[in-house]
């Protein structure tokens, strides 16, 4: 393969961060035990724990974690031998008293995850984050949703504030491979820091964009083991790596341990298979964040409306992360329009 970048490619499993999505944030210590130190073992360079929406996620609107999260992070801390820990941060949600006690708990990189046009809310928490020593990497979410250009100029900003590194996360799994080269391509040219891709898998591109991302110059990977992520799930991490390897890019990971992970200690936490269902189909196709569908399929069995009309209309209204509320209300309305018959 030919990459635009000769830095190293380092490889983030979010399974544990973006996976606490599918399991509605029930991981309980020993799973996350259990997956860190298989993880570790392997040699993957990050391993990311926190609540699905973040450090603080664990409210009412977003689901209330089983285990505190900051018990989870302790957990996976203790079992990180060469991995390095990450957590993930959305100013709004967390704040910077759960960051410098995830800190204090072991995590050394934190991603500050801002909706792709709100930049400018991530400036504290990045602050933050380098005051406390922190590798600090800004996380643009929902990155299909604006123009190239308005994507550079809200990268920059993060990188003026400290950022070390940007992500283009396609929340929605919507971006296309050309689309994914012209973002990462464009931030190549624009910045001076590492640029990194968080992929979501339904529109079954996750791999095929993240070879993309990694050729224009993308030296920062997120997966989830087994698509473990919310949605269809992420760049499937071991299938990633394998592709990789056949690639010749090799990431000192080792594959076979990385397969054993995947079948023995991850397959077994799947409350379903994470294939392309219709939902998660939608989901990519109606450009809609990717853990709203657990959330739409609940809204659709309690309204008897089909969760694939609440995606679509959510979609249409532009509904982005932190507005999970409107999700029941776009629900109830669907509902009262069909027995009016509108
Ligand atoms: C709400 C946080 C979100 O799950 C972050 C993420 O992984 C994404 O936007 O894809
Ligand atoms: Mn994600």
């Amino acid at each position: 393969m030919k990459r635009k970048s000769d830095k190293p490619i380092k490889i983030t499993e979010v399974c544990l961060r973006d996976g606490s999505h599918v399991v509605a944030h029930q991981y309980t210590e020993e799973q996350v035990r259990n997956v860190t130190r298989a993880l570790d073992d392997a040699g993957m360079h990050y391993i990311e724990v926190s609540h699905g929406d973040g450090l603080g996620g664990s409210t009412l609107q977003y689901g209330r974690s089983l285990v505190d999260e900051m018990k989870l992070i302790e957990a996976a801390a203790q079992e990180c031998k060469r991995s390095k820990l990450a957590v993930l941060v959305l100013p709004g949600i967390g704040t910077a008293a759960e960051l410098k006690q995830a800190r204090g708990l072991g995590a050394s990189l934190v991603r500050v995850a801002t909706h792709v046009t709100e930049a400018d809310v991530s400036a504290q928490h990045i602050s933050i984050a380098r005051e406390l020593g922190m590798e600090t990497v800004g996380f643009l979410m929902m990155a299909h949703m604006a123009p190239v250009e308005k994507l550079v100029e809200q990268a920059k900003l993060m990188e003026s504030y400290g950022a070390e590194a940007v992500y283009v996360t396609d929340s929605a799994g919507a971006l296309l491979p050309h689309e994914v080269r012209e973002r990462i391509s464009a931030l190549r040219e624009s910045l001076d820091i590492e640029i990194g891709f968080h992929a979501h898998n339904n529109l079954s591109v996750a791999v095929a964009n993240t070879l993309v991302a990694i050729e224009e110059g993308a030296t920062r990977i997120d997966g989830s083991v087994r698509c473990l992520g919310a949605g269809a799930g992420n760049t499937q991490t071991e299938v990633l790596l394998a592709v990789l390897d056949r690639m010749g890019v090799n990431l000192g990971i080792d594959i076979y341990k990385m397969m054993d992970a995947a079948e023995n200690v991850v397959g077994p936490l799947l409350p379903r298979p994470q294939d392309i269902n219709r939902g998660s189909l939608v989901l990519g196709y109606a450009g809609v964040y990717s853990s709203f569908l657990l959330h739409a399929e609940r809204a659709g069995k309690r309204y008897n409306v089909d969760p694939r009309d609440i995606l679509i209309e959510l979609g249409k209204r532009k509904v982005v992360g932190g507005q999970e509320d409107m999700i029941l209300d776009v629900a109830a309305e669907m509902s009262k329009a069909q027995r009016l018959g509108v």
